[in-house]
């Protein structure tokens, strides 16, 4: 993503990121660390609800086969938004890890 297009997301009301405050900046940063705690608590809720189908099935908490899946994808969405893919799939790692403990928490 290039400076332009932050500047067409909804936070940023169409302005280019020079013509922001630094304070106007810090907001726009924190509006978006909310969100992203959001769609992991989302993502958490979900990791949930599968742990309760795994226990019905009586799967294991770990599915490696769909870890690397997640791992791909996580790669190839940070190469289609051109951010560090080793970067966020690091960040992917941590997800799927909190998303076992709670499951095995779950179950
Ligand atoms: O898809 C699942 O089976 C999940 O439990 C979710 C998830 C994930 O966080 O993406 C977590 C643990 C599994 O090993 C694989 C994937």
């Amino acid at each position: 993503m290039t400076r332009d297009d932050t500047a067409t997301d909804g936070g940023t009301e169409q302005r280019i990121p020079d013509e922001m405050s630094l304070d106007e900046l810090r907001e726009e940063i924190q509006t978006i660390d909310r969100e992203i705690v959001e769609l992991i608590a989302q993502r958490t809720y979900v990791a949930d609800t599968i742990a309760q189908v795994k226990d019905e099935q009586d799967l294991p908490t770990t599915d490696e086969k769909q870890e690397e899946q997640v791992m791909a994808r996580a790669g190839n969405n940070a190469e289609q938004f051109d951010v560090d893919a080793n970067l966020v799939k690091a960040i992917f790692r941590l997800l799927i890890e909190l998303n076992k403990v709670e499951q095995r928490e779950n179950r």
